[in-house]
């Protein structure tokens, strides 16, 4: 049952008092604001919580209002050092309340002196709402425990995404080695909470320090990704909700705080899921997996893959149990210390307290249990295996009310995509605007098909910044992690092989970062997300074999090759796969491949190293089962590049568009893609984020268009005015302003379905945005070149090649009509229902 703030006080304890008049002396002295002279004073303590003791203090100013705030102060009599920390409390309450959207309450002031009330304490703001001491949240409806259990996910994973460095607790505390430091130090708590004249050893909590010593995640020494604030008691009844919006309105408890593995946070959260730690004399101590679980809490999994993609956090499945014992072990350790106190009669929880010995020990109990278990967690959460989507939608309808109330806008990039942004537009301005010319210099020289060596180096700088690989989505992040980390001892999270992951953003997330590359023709390929690698790598990810992404998806990832993808016939309308002609025909333990491919896209580059195929391998299957996906090495025997395409004249080298001859081309019968027949089905996952991105890409292309335009507009003079004075060149740029925001938020909004409802529950948006972006940028374009005059069809601009690009995508992908037609049909199929 939920209880108000205000209905958790009671009574002072008499071993609790503190001097009345030394605390209101020093409170008017130091909190502004602060009621002086107070009127009439009402000090009262919160039952709830058993570590260091919290007051309310009730003061009433002149004119007869009553104030609330908040004291904590350490515990009184002799206790652990290091425990009980409530400067650190203040330091972090301090920088969050200041420096980030964390909910929690405002801090006053600190007082470090001890002579003052017995301790050192602060006084904080009163926060009125509501707190469910009960984690299996009985008398909550089940709607509103999934709520408040996802919001748990949320703020936790808000917790963990705080840039330490940038709010000043970048010394909070060490970040490395946080697991077997943690170790001792609960250990060496719980040696001096126990033993002799104290109450008893436990035997098997002395053999966990030893088990978890053993089997500290490799993880644990890393000092980057994972490592950062950690709350160090998260949980659910830490937390205040507001009164009725069923939001975290602060975070409570953080003298465990410091800086280290963020898992360790994560897996402490998910306790109430093993044992319940409830202070009372029930023998039974078993967490919701014994006791089933209350109806509308999510499922360990629901949990915790809320919390991993709000974070952009791995799935934790590879040390699960160690952070799981890790935790019941620290728990132990704290009700030890707990019960401790209670037998010196010195525990802030009262009564409650005498409970904790027996806790501490069933806690104990648990982690060996734990730890005999076969299996805890699925290696990664299957596919089906998510928020389901009612309570997602319903969380997020809520979330964005609450966001839409904040006047902030549905389509407003987070805190760290303000910071890549940043980041990408510099990288833009330093590295690659300025080399623009020297690119296309070469581009059309003799030695067109070479890459210039500066490019390989801007990569270079690009991964470094961790600019690197952005296009991986989320879910695609987790997989390709295991693949990266699973043979190679040298790597780990944090190395340089973790920058080969991306940022883990979402596709909305991604979309904003997407649009800036596309500013430039030259960009997407140097930060490694441009088309087809990043389909590709795609296919790989998620329907290649271990074998497969090994020797091709990993050099992909690093940049080190590129690829194509070769579906096009000159001789078919392929815009209608169906059609396609080209035979892969099995031979023993080999395909063999022929037909002609043509507009290959890439297959030009000298670092392309290979390709994907799409032909029938089945000509007599159902029309859908006829077509498979293999992979081509480009140098294997029979296969021949027969000339570059020119789109108006371009030929993108050194990137290029091939048409390419498959004679008798002989495969490994292992390069089949998911299966014979499987090809639409791959199509079907590849095209929907690549189209997609090429959509983001040209909200970027016309928004180059549109700085463009400005500029000669502004310093161009055309009959006595600049351009920009002319009345038909306002209303021109207006409307091509109207036109790329509408296409913007569609891109953005099919970016959002994409991310919540998957391709193929988006594929009408998709199909709109894949109409409207290239079309409007056209348009954008149009202008642009107008103004510019003759300069503008020349090739002294980008903007005749960025024209050319677009147009391409008007087919490229699938021409507008076919989309078109989804779009259309998905309309009519609404009207019938
Ligand atoms: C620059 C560029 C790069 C490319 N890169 C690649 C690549 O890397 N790999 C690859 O495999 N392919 C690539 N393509 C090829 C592209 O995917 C195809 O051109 C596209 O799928 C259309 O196929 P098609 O050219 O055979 O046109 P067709 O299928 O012959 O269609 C021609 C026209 O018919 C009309 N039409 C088609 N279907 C319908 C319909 N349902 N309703 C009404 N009208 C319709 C449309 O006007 C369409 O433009 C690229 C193309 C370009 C221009």
């Amino acid at each position: 049952m939920a209880r108000l703030t205000s209905e958790l006080l009671r009574p002072l304890d008499a071993a609790q008092a503190i001097d009345e008049a030394a605390l209101l002396r020093y409170a008017a002295e130091h909190v502004a604001g602060f009621p002086s002279p107070a009127l009439g004073f009402v000090l009262t303590q919160f039952g709830h919580g058993q570590s260091n003791p919290t007051y309310c203090l009730e003061v009433s100013a002149p004119g007869g209002e009553a104030r609330r705030y908040v004291l904590r102060k350490k515990p009184p009599g002799v206790i652990l050092q290091s425990a009980h920390a409530v400067e650190r409390e203040f330091q972090v309450f301090k920088a969050l309340g200041t420096h980030t959207d964390v909910p929690v309450p405002k801090v006053f002031c600190l007082c470090t002196d001890a002579s003052l009330i017995g301790t050192p304490f602060y006084i904080m703001e009163y926060l009125e709402g509501l707190i469910y001491p009960d984690n299996k949240l009985t008398g909550v409806t089940p709607t509103k425990r999934r709520t408040i259990y996802l919001a748990a996910a949320e703020t936790l994973a808000a917790i963990h995404k705080v840039d330490v460095a940038a709010i000043g607790l970048q010394k909070y505390g060490r970040r490395d080695n946080y697991c077997k430091r943690q170790v001792e130090r609960w250990e060496r708590q719980y040696l001096s909470s126990t033993g002799e004249g104290k109450p008893a050893r436990y035997q098997k909590m002395l053999d966990l320090a030893y088990w978890l010593k053993e089997h500290i995640p490799d993880e644990d020494s890393s000092t980057g990704f994972g490592t950062g604030l950690v709350h160090g008691d998260y949980r659910v009844d830490n937390l205040i909700f507001h009164p009725t919006e069923d939001r975290v309105i602060g975070v409570l408890d953080w003298e465990l705080s410091t800086l280290g593995n963020q898992m360790c946070d994560v897996a402490y959260s998910c306790l109430p899921y093993i044992i319940d730690a409830t202070p009372t004399e029930s023998n039974s101590y078993g967490g919701f997996e014994y006791t089933g679980i209350p109806d509308g809490i999510p499922l360990l999994e629901e949990y915790l893959t809320a919390y991993c993609s709000l974070s952009a956090r791995p799935w934790p499945a590879a040390n699960w149990k160690f952070y799981i014992a890790f935790s019941l072990f620290r728990g132990a350790s704290i009700y030890a210390g707990v019960y401790h106190r209670w037998t010196m009669g010195n525990a802030s929880g009262g009564e409650r307290a005498r409970f904790a010995g027996k806790i501490a020990n069933a806690m104990v109990d648990c982690a060996w249990d734990f730890i005999s278990r076969e299996n805890v967690l699925r290696k990664q959460p299957a596919m089906g295996i998510h928020v389901s989507k009612a309570s997602w939608q319903e969380f997020h309808g809520e979330r964005e009310g609450l966001i839409l109330k904040n006047n902030q806008g549905k389509f407003v990039p987070s805190e760290k995509v303000m910071q890549l942004q940043k980041k990408l537009m510099k990288f833009m301005e330093d590295h690659i605007y300025p080399m623009e010319n020297e690119f296309y210099k070469l581009a059309q020289s003799t030695s067109r098909w070479t890459i210039h060596p500066e490019e390989e180096k801007i990569k270079a700088l690009a991964k470094r910044e961790g600019l690197w690989n952005l296009f991986i989505p989320l879910d695609s992040a987790a997989r390709a992690r295991e693949l990266l980390f699973e043979d190679r001892s040298h790597a780990s999270p944090g190395s340089t092989d973790e920058l080969l992951l991306g940022a883990g953003l979402t596709n909305l997330e991604y979309g904003y970062l997407c649009e800036i590359m596309g500013r430039s023709i030259w960009a997407p390929q140097i930060f490694n997300c441009g088309a087809p690698d990043t389909g590709n790598m795609e296919v790989l990810l998620r329907y290649g074999t271990k074998e497969q992404q090994k020797q091709w998806l990993i050099p992909l990832l690093e940049g080190n090759i590129r690829s194509g993808f070769a579906m096009t016939e000159p001789q078919v309308a392929s815009s209608d796969a169906t059609n396609i002609e080209c035979s892969i025909s099995r031979q023993g333990d080999s395909y063999v491949i022929n037909g002609t491919k043509w507009w290959t896209s890439g297959a030009m580059d000298p670092r392309c190293q290979i390709l994907i195929l799409m032909g029938k391998t089945d000509f007599s299957a159902p029309k859908h089962k006829q077509q498979s996906m293999i992979l081509v090495n480009i140098n294997t025997p029979g296969v021949k590049i027969r000339r570059p395409l020119l789109v108006f004249g371009f030929d993108d080298a050194p990137h290029g568009h091939a048409e390419i001859t498959f004679e008798n081309v002989c495969v490994p019968a292992t390069n089949i893609l998911l299966g014979e027949g499987r090809g639409f089905e791959i199509a079907q996952g590849r095209l929907g984020p690549g189209r997609l991105h090429h959509c983001m890409r040209l909200i970027g292309v016309a928004e180059r268009g549109m700085n463009l335009m400005v500029e000669r507009a502004l310093s161009r003079i055309t009959f006595g005015k600049r351009i920009a004075q002319h009345g038909s060149f306002l209303s021109d740029l207006a409307k091509c302003r109207i036109e790329l925001e509408q296409a913007r938020l569609l891109v953005l909004e099919a970016a959002d379905q994409l991310d919540r409802h998957g391709n193929k529950n988006a594929r009408g948006i998709l199909a709109m945005a894949k109409v409207a972006a290239p079309n409007m940028a056209l348009k954008v374009l149009d202008m642009a070149m107008q103004v510019h005059g003759a300069a503008g069809l020349s090739s002294d601009t980008v903007l005749s090649h960025l024209w050319a690009t677009s147009r391409t995508l008007r087919i490229a992908d699938g021409p507008d009509e076919v989309h078109l037609g989804t779009i259309a049909k998905l309309e009519l199929q609404r009207a019938r229902m």
